[in-house]
């Protein structure tokens, strides 16, 4: 089955059924740098038959007990199928073979979360009645679907961040013209196979594939789209933001995360939790650890420890059980990161351990005498790099982490309850995360940046507020 679904050439799914075009792309296996799979590739004529087949689908009724049903049921059929979806994710983005079962359960329970909170959306009453001559009036709100949403999706959790545009989207009772990333598509393309043996009515789900611009810039173009939801790199962002007119736009985008290790903190459990979200998908996660500040007393103990532990991991096939850091996503990302970390090392940083690429493979890598310009520290990296640097005062090391253009995730570790409560006021993040690295995220929980790391929250709950207006009615008695 799993060599099947890679084998195949995948068409567009439009109106529930699987259009083949001539053009196509390749999907490459990110390890072994060969073709996997192929994939069709939408035209400006494919985009307007997956919108208007979303306008009209919004016309036939989709109850919340029937979304309920139909997300319960698409996550039983995807957690049953979880070893299938798991050796995709690893073909198609690299990833080692573990996390991406942990991705497949983290969608399954994306989609549960996004059924649960389909019974329970409500709005509230609201008390007109107070306003002078409104005595004899009585109002409240109704949360309603914005219509066709248009989804876009990155490259890095293929499965799980498209569940997270689909599930709240279909529970609030919208329907979605899906664009996965061009490099990561199969496993949207098998979902909409779940979905549609899920029940989903026809419509509710088109999946389009192809080069994002073309096809971004013509769901753009469309009137029919009432909302693009965008995960992905922030110029991508800005450039919906800049075409979507007055539509509503939700962008979660990236970050270049830093994590604070106060003097008074756990070390052993600071270098073990931040070795292991430092790397995670080799470090191509929008939480990940990339900068470390030290508290000066416990520097040199806790580098040795996030040292040793981050000698321990393992570079290789990720579809190996044992294996910790598979490929970036192309090559010419491993060859950027390698860039970086060189011009780090003539601006004056130190290499503790890494700094190596074989192929689009690169070795997880600790920099330190780094300072807060290079580009390893003030872009985002999307690698397996993190620096390390040591601070003295609370107030330089909260000034330091807010001195980004991002603002997604942070992490501290500190016993210091006044430092804690200080850190969550005035840390410039949509998250601070106490006792643990930046990248901690549970799928129920609201998630989503200030600054350039974007607009608007996820979390099923949370955007399915996003992706539903609320309207108010006011009844004269
Ligand atoms: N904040 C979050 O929740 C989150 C989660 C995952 C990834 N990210 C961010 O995503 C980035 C990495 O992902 P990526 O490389 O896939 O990002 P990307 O911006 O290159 O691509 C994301 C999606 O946008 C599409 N796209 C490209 N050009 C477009 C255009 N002109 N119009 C419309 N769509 C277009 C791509 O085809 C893809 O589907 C990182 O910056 C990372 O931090 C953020
Ligand atoms: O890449 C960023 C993701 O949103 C983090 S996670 O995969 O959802 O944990």
């Amino acid at each position: 089955m799993t060599a099947t679904a890679l084998e195949k050439q995948y068409g567009l799914y439009i109106n529930g059924e699987w259009k083949s075009t001539e053009e196509t792309m390749d999907v490459l296996n990110k390890y072994t740098q060969k073709i996997a799979s192929k994939i069709s590739k939408a035209d400006k004529s494919h985009v307007d038959e997956a919108v208007k087949g979303a306008k009209l689908a919004l016309e036939k009724p989709f109850h919340p007990t029937d979304r309920y049903h139909v997300l319960m049921k698409a996550a039983q059929l995807l957690i049953e199928r979880t070893e299938e979806f798991a050796r995709i994710l690893t073909v198609e983005v690299g990833k080692p073979i573990g996390e991406s079962r942990g991705e497949v359960e983290r969608a399954a329970l994306t989609l549960q979360i996004s059924a649960e909170e389909a019974k329970r959306i409500h709005g509230e009453g609201i008390p007109v009645e107070s306003a002078p001559g409104s005595e004899n009036r009585m109002a409240f709100t109704l949360r309603v679907p914005v219509g066709v949403i248009a989804a876009i999706t990155p490259f890095n959790a293929p499965l799980n961040l498209v569940c997270h545009k689909i599930g709240p989207a279909l529970a609030a009772g919208n329907t979605v013209v899906l664009k996965p990333a061009e490099v990561t598509p199969i496993t949207a393309l098998m979902l909409a196979s779940i979905f549609e043996e899920a029940g989903l009515p026809l419509g509710r789900l088109q999946v389009l594939t192809g080069e994002g611009a073309g096809i971004g810039n013509w769901l753009l173009e469309n009137k029919d789209v009432s909302m693009f939801t965008f995960t992905g790199s922030p110029g991508v962002g800005e450039y919906i933001r800049s075409k979507a007119g007055l539509r509503k736009v939700a962008l979660e985008l990236g970050n270049n995360s830093a994590t604070i290790v106060h003097k008074d903190a756990d070390l052993e459990q600071a270098a073990s939790l931040i070795t292991q979200k430092s790397f995670n998908n080799a470090g191509q996660v929008c939480i990940s650890v990339q900068r470390v500040y030290v508290q000066e007393e416990v520097y040199e103990q806790f580098l040795l420890k996030l040292k040793e532990k981050t000698e321990k991991l393992i570079v290789g096939n990720p579809l190996e059980e044992n294996t910790d850091i598979g490929p970036l996503i192309r090559l010419r990302e491993a060859e950027r990161v390698d860039s970086w970390v060189k011009e780090a090392v003539q601006q004056g940083a130190k290499i503790e351990t890494g700094g190596k690429r074989e192929g689009a493979s690169y070795y997880p890598t600790i920099l330190t005498n780094v300072n807060d310009d290079m580009k390893v520290c003030r872009e985002e990296v999307f690698g397996p790099v993190v620096s390390v640097a040591g601070y003295n005062d609370i107030n330089e090391v909260i000034a330091r982490v807010n001195d980004s253009d991002y603002g997604l995730q942070a992490g501290l570790f500190t016993n210091d309850l006044k430092f804690a409560m200080k850190a969550a006021r005035e840390i410039e993040v949509g998250g601070l995360i106490v006792n643990d690295a930046s990248a901690y995220r549970v799928d129920h929980m609201p998630y989503g940046g200030v600054k350039n790391s974007g607009t608007g929250k996820e979390g099923p709950k949370y955007a399915i507020e996003e992706m539903t207006e609320e309207k108010i009615i006011v009844m004269n008695l």
